[in-house]
């Protein structure tokens, strides 16, 4: 069988913010199979949003390559682009437009066409439960209103990896509850999840793989259950606090 390139391939990566005394990360490697729902965890400031943002493409690494389904980030702009959706910490959309404007604006940015831009706009409005208020500007929603409206502007694409960054930060627990279900039902649909949060049990029904980062190094990757059992906690919280300490991690 030919070799199946990994969703995420990291290898070698350097970056260090402009004017910052020390870098991000050095010669870091990660790799992330197809299919997983992989989960990147790591005390404030460890650099996940960063990760996230030099695998999508919004940062760019000094040194070594990040390939998505085996293309390079950076080359391959408009290629690599479609194949991924990102769910950022920031809200990304047109606060001043409905969600349906707003999820009909980004599909023809993906180059979508105008058939399936109707067919999939439906569709989320549906599943997110939006339908109702498809037409009101999004700026009166709520917070878990506007995290439901996040998500499916990152989704209209049918990406096959799925990038998110603290997608259920702030939201109550029928949204919590409606956001993890989906994304389990996308990955059991071949998407790729790649995921940060500090909702460690929400994580735990989340994941399958996770990765702990802390101060721009991976201290520990594997299967959840495996780590677990390897280092003999009972859950990833006790994982989390044995592998990266108990100190505050708050930027000076
Ligand atoms: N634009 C920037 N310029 C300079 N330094 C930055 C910038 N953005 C982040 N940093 C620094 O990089 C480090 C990692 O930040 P990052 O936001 O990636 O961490 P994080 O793991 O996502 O944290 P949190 O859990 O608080 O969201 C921090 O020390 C932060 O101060």
């Amino acid at each position: 069988m030919a070799n199946v390139a990994p969703a995420v391939n990291i290898a070698n990566l350097s970056f260090q913010y402009p004017g910052n005394e020390a870098p991000s990360f050095t010669n870091l490697n990660l790799q992330i199979a197809k299919g997983e729902r992989f989960g990147l965890f790591g005390p404030n400031g460890a650099g996940k949003t960063t990760l996230m943002n030099l695998m999508t493409g919004l940062l760019k690494a000094d040194e070594g390559t990040i390939a998505l389904n085996g293309i390079k980030v950076g080359r391959h702009k408009y290629r690599v682009n479609r194949l991924f959706g990102f769910v950022p910490q920031d809200f990304s959309f047109y606060q001043e437009l409905s969600p349906k404007e707003n999820l009909e604006f980004f599909g023809a940015w993906y180059g979508l066409n105008s058939q399936v831009i109707k067919q999939k706009t439906d569709e989320l409005l549906q599943v997110m439960g939006l339908a109702d208020v498809r037409d009101k500007q999004v700026q009166q929603f709520s917070g878990g209103m506007k995290r439901r409206v996040n998500l499916a502007i990152g989704v209209i694409h049918n990406p096959g990896i799925l990038f998110l960054d603290e997608p259920t930060v702030g939201v109550d627990v029928q949204t919590r509850h409606a956001i993890i279900n989906y994304l389990i039902d996308l990955n059991k649909n071949g998407t790729t999840l790649i995921y940060t949060s500090h909702q460690l049990n929400e994580a735990e029904d989340l994941c399958n793989e996770v990765a702990l980062l802390d101060d721009g190094k991976i201290m520990a990757q594997g299967g959840l259950n495996d780590l677990l059992k390897q280092h003999k906690h009972d859950d990833l919280e006790e994982l989390f606090l044995a592998l990266t300490g108990k100190h505050f991690r708050d930027d000076v």
